[in-house]
């Protein structure tokens, strides 16, 4: 779903009936360019989510699915990261601004278990907002992206939070992300800006790279672990911070040191 002209401009309304929907956009489309889940324009969305729109699906009990959403104003790369993390691809100066929502299921492992992440891909744009404010209850994550080389998007994150506050359950799993860290030239916000931001709202933070892969992997992964400590209801899941676990990690690859004016 994209400002692509052989995208429809519809949205889905409830949860609840979001494979209905996704099917019957993917049935009344079926003569068009294939739509994409994600809203990123000549992303083709991979067999698994199509089967998923084609069949219904059962939810293995044991297997839940955890939703995930990513949040943050239009351009910051929520899509970008989310195509990276999915398949491993990036489309330089692509920048086909979402419509509405859509979502792509991911399996990941972590220590030899499975993980179901469903990664819903939102609209930055305002005019979208009530939307996706709908989609924020059942909401198992949340990954709110600013972009480094923005800094109203930087700007606008405590009002993202005030959102996510009002709309979504109170134990909700947040990561706050400066994406496009490889941009060292053009940064307008610093990494010890987004830290502090951070540990104010006592949030998960990380920057990342949808261009050059840094962090994109560790974003999904931390989440999908606290997701799966919790639900395993594991005594460790007490121990476990997402933020030291993040900073642990980081410290192992982060990205390359830039610099502001
Ligand atoms: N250099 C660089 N560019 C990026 C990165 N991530 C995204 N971009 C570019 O930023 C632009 C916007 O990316 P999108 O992923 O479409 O942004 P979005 O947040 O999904 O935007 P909306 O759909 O409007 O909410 C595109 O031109 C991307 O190629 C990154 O990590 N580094």
């Amino acid at each position: 779903m994209t400002t692509d002209d052989s995208m429809d401009d519809d949205v889905f309304e409830s949860s609840e009936d979001t494979i209905a929907q996704a099917k019957l956009h993917i049935t009344q489309n079926a003569h068009k360019t294939v739509p994409s889940p994600t809203g990123y324009r000549d992303y083709k969305p991979p067999a698994e989510i199509l089967k998923l729109c084609e069949t219904d699906v059962i939810e293995d009990t044991n297997q839940r699915l955890h939703k995930t959403i990513l949040l943050g104003d239009s351009g910051v790369g929520k899509t970008s990261l989310l195509v990276k993390f999915d398949t491993g691809k990036f489309q330089p100066g692509n920048f086909s601004a979402t419509v509405g929502i859509g979502f792509t299921n991911k399996v990941v492992a972590v220590d030899n278990s499975r993980v179901k992440l469903q990664i819903w891909d939102t609209a930055g744009q305002e005019r979208f907002r009530s939307v996706t404010h709908a989609y924020y209850r059942d909401a198992h994550a949340l990954l709110l992206l600013y972009d480094v080389t923005n800094k109203t998007s930087f700007d606008n994150i405590r009002a993202w939070l005030g959102e996510i506050r009002e709309y979504a359950q109170d134990d909700v799993v947040i990561m706050l992300i400066g994406n496009k860290c490889d941009c060292g030239g053009d940064r307008l916000v610093r990494r010890e800006d987004g830290e502090r931001l951070a540990k104010e709202y006592n949030v998960a933070f990380m920057e990342t790279s949808a261009k050059n892969g840094i962090n994109v992997d560790l974003a999904f992964m931390a989440i999908a672990r606290e997701l799966k400590l919790r639900q395993s209801g594991n005594k460790d899941s007490n121990k476990f911070s997402v933020q030291d676990y993040v900073r642990e990690e980081t410290e192992k690859s982060s990205c390359p040191p830039c610099y502001t004016t």
